[in-house]
């Protein structure tokens, strides 16, 4: 399932490398305003921080919300306290775009995060064109050499790179490039399985300077207490906050 997601991605990104060749894409990232500071947004603190997703369906969960303007929601995010917003872009399953990336990123002033599956260049130039300061890059789905190569290059553009891992092997995997933005899913994106405890079986293994972020199935501020308890820094919220009530969810998350 994780191949395909990926395979489906980079076809998309081909087909719209035919309309938009990769020099422009190139010229186009290098003219944004310079990616904000995720790292520093997302730094430890004495409260945990929430990356906020815009999010309308899963291959897992189904459709979620119709989200028809996505700059409002993230708008509402801001207010919020929300540390980061996370955008998906990937249509097929998740019914996002890079242009739901670009709404977000004029209407606030939070770093924003392409939620894609990234495998190659071209994505990565897509996303700072659209104005992206952060980039997720899912370790199970890159080999070491590409994994490093796309490390590199968000880096080398300015922005952060959100490391997503899902066992020890991963974590070492995302140490090794010197990643210092770390998440662990609880969802496991090939079986789609959810282990909630994942997280603090691993929290020790994280290299001592990244930023801890545990992503998925945050539902309640009893889940993020949980994460909190765990060591997480941050916590990458979707579903609860596009179904739920934003705001309140928000802010009962932050109050953990
Ligand atoms: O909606 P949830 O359960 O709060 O999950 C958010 C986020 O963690 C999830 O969307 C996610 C984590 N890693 C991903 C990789 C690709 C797509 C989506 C994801």
């Amino acid at each position: 399932m994780l191949a395909d997601l990926t395979a489906n991605s980079v076809a998309d990104a081909l087909a719209r490398r035919e309309v938009r060749p990769l020099d422009v894409v190139e010229r186009a990232a290098l003219d944004r305003a310079p990616a904000l500071d995720a790292l520093h947004a997302l730094r430890p603190a004495a409260r945990v921080k929430v990356i906020a997703e815009i999010k309308r369906a899963s291959p897992s969960r189904g459709a979620l919300a119709s989200i028809d303007d996505p700059a409002e929601l993230a708008r509402l995010y801001e207010l919020g306290g929300a540390s980061a917003i996370s955008v998906l872009t990937e249509s097929r399953k998740f019914k996002g775009s890079l242009a739901d990336l670009d709404a977000v990123r004029a209407a606030v002033a939070l770093p924003v995060l392409r939620k894609d599956f990234i495998a190659t260049p071209y994505q990565v130039f897509e996303a700072r064109a659209a104005g992206a300061d952060l980039v997720l890059l899912i370790v199970a789905a890159l080999d070491d050499r590409t994994l490093l190569e796309l490390y590199e290059l968000i880096t080398s553009l300015g922005m952060t790179a959100l490391v997503e891992t899902h066992s020890g092997e991963e974590l070492e995997r995302a140490s090794a490039i010197g990643a210092r933005l770390i998440g662990v899913n609880a969802r496991d994106l090939s079986s789609f399985e959810l282990d909630r405890d994942l997280f603090g079986r691993l929290a020790d293994r994280f290299p001592s300077d990244a930023i801890r972020v545990a992503e998925s199935a945050v539902l309640s501020a009893a889940d993020v207490a949980h994460y909190r308890a765990a060591g997480a820094d941050a916590v990458l919220v979707g579903e609860a906050l596009v179904t739920g009530d934003p705001m309140a969810n928000l802010s009962a998350f932050l109050a953990v």
